[in-house]
């Protein structure tokens, strides 16, 4: 399949979805609901060790909720993660493939009942498999600064990325997905794998924000995206894990800047410590404001909306009868 008929399975989705199809919420915060201990640096991927069948479980409730995206629990599984817990490559390669085998289970199986029931407005969702920035393995809260410090050069990114994205690609994901980008040199080493690799099937490259602007690096996402919008491989654009409250005036800017697919789905408001490992209270939405602005982010010009972190199946409850209500839909 050719990357032009590949993006077409992202672009059918969206158009079933009637124009804006629904990514997931939070997924280390549904397990964390569920009593899963992730206080670690391989944070949720310990699950993918611990309790996997709590991760399908935790996919088949965001199936539940209207999600017409899944996204893997491999944002922070990595080889060298699993390499320094002891673990082998050949294990660390089997944990990353059990990330998408989880999700396209829970996908199928979620599928195969609701498929016979002709009233039902779900559709059949796709997988798409996460990819965490280099600063999410670090475990120390860069992937908000897009500070990796002089010694981290793009080959290094490259190295690091390019062993975990043959596995998940080798795994069938539908999608690749990759999440809190935080600055430009990053986003660059990702489009460069992607072309490298030659891979067949369409990705998204989400940043994080920080001041509802730039990048964290404190680049801007002009900046950023010279080299993302010369590649086909690169099907969508957008943020992740920011405040929602940034998130019109932030899909009005990539507009301008970008005729790829913008997609959204920030935290809750509240602002990960990467050195106590908590998140702090602040300017928060809850579920009812998601709903209110769900539509809103839609008719700005996002084509895909869903929840990132202390997100749950009720936010992206509230986002899906609000885009289907709005759609016709229901
Ligand atoms: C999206 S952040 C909350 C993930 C956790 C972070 N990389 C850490 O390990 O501290
Ligand atoms: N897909 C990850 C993103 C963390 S920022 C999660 O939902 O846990
Ligand atoms: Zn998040």
């Amino acid at each position: 399949m050719g990357i032009v008929k590949a993006s077409a399975l992202l672009n059918d989705l969206i158009e079933k979805a009637g124009g804006c199809a629904v990514v997931d919420g939070g997924l280390a915060t549904q397990l964390e609901k569920h009593g899963a201990s992730i206080n670690d640096p391989l944070w949720s991927a310990l699950c993918l060790i611990k309790d996997p069948d709590l991760v399908k479980r935790v996919h088949l409730e965001y199936l539940e909720a209207g999600a017409d995206i899944l996204v893997t629990s491999s944002y922070q599984a990595t080889i060298p993660g699993f390499l320094s817990r002891g673990l082998s490559i050949e294990e660390a390669e089997s944990l990353l493939e059990k990330s998408v085998k989880l999700a396209v289970e829970a996908r199928d199986k979620f599928w195969n009942v609701v498929k016979r029931n002709p009233r039902q407005s779900y559709n059949r969702a796709l997988v798409a498999a996460s990819i965490g920035s280099y600063g999410a393995y670090l475990a120390d809260g860069s992937e908000y600064s897009g500070d990796y410090g002089p010694h981290v050069s793009l080959d290094k990114l490259k190295d690091f990325h390019r062993h975990r994205l043959q596995v998940l690609v080798d795994a069938g994901p539908d999608i690749l997905a990759f999440e809190t980008i935080p600055n430009k040199l990053e986003a660059q080493a990702c489009v460069e794998l992607l072309e490298e690799e030659n891979v067949q099937i369409p990705s998204w490259i989400c940043f994080s924000s920080v001041d509802g602007k730039n990048a964290p690096s404190g680049e801007s996402f002009k900046d950023c995206l010279d080299v993302i919008n010369r590649s086909d491989k690169v099907s969508a654009f957008g943020i992740n894990c920011a405040p929602p409250h940034f998130i019109q005036t932030l899909i009005q800017e990539l507009k301008e800047l970008t005729a790829k697919a913008i997609i959204v789905y920030p935290n809750s408001g509240e602002i990960w410590d990467g050195i106590s490992k908590r998140w702090l209270p602040s300017k928060c939405f809850d579920d009812e404001k998601f709903e209110q602005f769900a539509p809103i982010w839609r008719d700005a010009g996002a084509k895909l909306i869903g929840g990132c972190c202390r997100t749950t199946p009720s936010t992206i409850q509230a986002i899906s009868k609000a885009l289907k209500e709005r759609s016709g839909f229901d």
